[in-house]
């Protein structure tokens, strides 16, 4: 099929990049009764979608972007789902030389925010809005109703939210899908949202290979473990999937699928982006830190080969004597992990937010979480409620639900941990969730130390415990004196 120059001003909205993501949000636009421009690099990508799907609303082709601008009714808005980066860049050079003041261009990728600012600048003076949108929940959420995350001024979110909303995800009639804040809040949530959703992914990882490798279940047994956990405070979509994967046989080799998947993983940016972010706002994120540290691990191949040559003493594996009581333990791990994880990415948006006067809403963004997006989960409940009780909690732990859970879950979690090290399994997430809620909790940390090193090394200085002032001590002569800096 041909594209024919589409009608002027016949369409609604536009989307720019008919992949995976821009395919299946434009077929959710058109099936809640909006026209729909379509435009990619390759135009086949427009006629086949028309051609599969053309029944489910009205799609308007164009074969390149002056057809794609020229058929939007102004004033016109257009939502790109291209690959973040260069491709990101083209479509905005692009859209720019063609719309006009006043059209609002959307940046639905997981562009990283700070390129997301720097381009908003460059637009301004054309008087085209430009608006980050983070869009999750996969193709399926596309189709069917994502999250949605969209900063932008107020008066743009007038004019676009409506529409966001219509195409949104629903969980107890409450639309997935908020004016996050400002231009660029857009993006830094949903990147931290991707930093979460790596921890989670990690942790569930963890707790499946210590139930294949320490407690020595076999994959059709894990999967009914995870699927057990599903009518636990674990239900979330990440388990869901998690349970499907495991169930599943490949067709070639009669073996579980999980056993044929090469172990490299793949990432996109946004993990690293969250932990790079997060040091410099000065939050911990150990927990997101670890899950994307464990992704670049699986691929440094040739010296995970050089250490696996070594002949390095075995681990001394502990006595499976009680199944069930590992089983229920390593839930409880998990359950607690992945409540330090998401303290963790609440942290890190609480403090972006107040530094760049964003006035992000978490407890709304919690909300808006529940449904559609990758680490939708019941839990989000418990951490809206938390938040609205005391929408400036410095510490989603201190909140009671998540109090109970730590502190039920504490002596379990610790047996894990141990569990993990004496038969080397390899925990990072679980283990440095531990050591987060135990840093946290200790009235006082080896820190002290690191300043008096600090100073020794480098004058550095030190603040006393017993009284105020910058301090600090002559090393180098033989009675140590100590000067007051200030
Ligand atoms: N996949 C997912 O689960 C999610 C992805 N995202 C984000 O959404 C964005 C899109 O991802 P996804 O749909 O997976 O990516 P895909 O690669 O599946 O789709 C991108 C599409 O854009 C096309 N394209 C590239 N450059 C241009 C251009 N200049 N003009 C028009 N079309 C263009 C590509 O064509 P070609 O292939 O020929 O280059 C391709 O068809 C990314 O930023 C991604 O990070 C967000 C949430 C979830
Ligand atoms: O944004 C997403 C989900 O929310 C995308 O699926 C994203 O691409 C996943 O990140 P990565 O490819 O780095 O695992």
């Amino acid at each position: 099929m041909t594209i024919t120059p589409p009608a002027p001003e016949s369409a609604d909205i536009g989307v720019i990049g008919i992949g995976v993501m821009g395919a299946n949000l434009a077929r959710n636009l058109a099936r809640h009764g909006h026209d729909v421009a379509i435009v990619d690099v390759d135009p086949a990508k427009c006629t086949e979608l028309i051609t599969e799907h053309g029944d489910e609303g009205t799609f308007i082709p164009a074969a390149d972007h002056d057809q794609f601008v020229q058929s939007l009714r102004g004033p016109r808005v257009a939502i790109i789902l291209v690959p973040a980066g260069d491709p990101t860049e083209m479509v905005i050079d692009a859209m720019a030389e063609r719309m006009d003041s006043g059209d609002i261009l959307v940046d639905g990728g997981n562009s990283f925010y700070l390129d997301t600012l720097a381009r908003a600048d460059r637009l301004a003076p054309t008087g085209i809005n430009f608006i980050d949108t983070g869009v999750s929940g996969g193709a399926e959420g596309a189709l069917t109703g994502p999250s949605l995350m969209p900063g932008g001024s107020t008066e743009v979110y007038e004019r676009v939210g409506p529409m966001f909303e219509s195409i949104a995800a629903r969980v107890d009639g409450h639309p997935c899908c908020t004016h996050v804040g400002p231009t660029g809040s857009g993006h830094f949530v949903k990147m931290v949202h991707n930093g979460i959703e790596y921890a989670d992914m990690q942790l569930i990882s963890e707790a499946y290979d210590l139930l294949r490798n320490a407690v020595g279940l076999t994959v059709p047994e894990i999967r009914d473990v995870f699927d057990a956990w599903r009518s636990t405070e674990l239900d979330s979509f990440l388990i869901d999937i998690t349970t499907e994967v495991l169930g599943h046989t490949d067709a070639d080799t009669g073996r579980p699928f999980v056993d044929v998947v090469h172990d490299v993983a793949g990432s996109k940016g946004t993990g690293a982006w969250s932990v790079q972010q997060a040091l410099s706002l000065g939050v911990p994120v150990p927990a997101i830190s670890a899950a994307t540290t464990a992704r670049a691990l699986s691929g440094a191949e040739a010296q995970r080969h050089s250490v696996q040559a070594l002949d390095l003493p075995a681990p001394v594996p502990v006595p499976m004597d009680d199944r069930e009581s590992w089983t229920e333990a390593i839930r409880q791990a998990l359950l607690a992990s992945k409540i330090c994880a998401y303290a963790q990415g609440f942290h890190e948006i609480a403090t972006a937010s107040h530094e760049q006067e964003w006035d992000i809403d978490l407890a709304e963004l919690a909300l808006i979480w529940r449904g559609g997006c990758i680490i939708r989960a019941r839990f989000l409940d418990h951490i809206a409620d938390a938040l609205r009780d005391e929408p400036s909690l410095p510490m989603l732990l201190a909140a009671p639900w998540f109090t109970e859970h730590i502190t039920s879950t504490l002596p379990q979690w610790r047996r894990v941990v141990a569990l993990a090290a004496n038969s080397g399994v390899a925990t990072p997430a679980f283990a440095t969730s531990l050591g987060y809620l135990d840093s946290l909790r200790a009235g006082r940390m080896p820190t002290a130390l690191i300043q008096a090193q600090r100073d020794h090394f480098g004058s550095h200085t030190y603040r006393r415990t017993d009284r105020e002032g910058v301090f600090h001590t002559r090393w180098e002569e033989d009675d140590r004196p100590e000067e007051t800096w200030s």
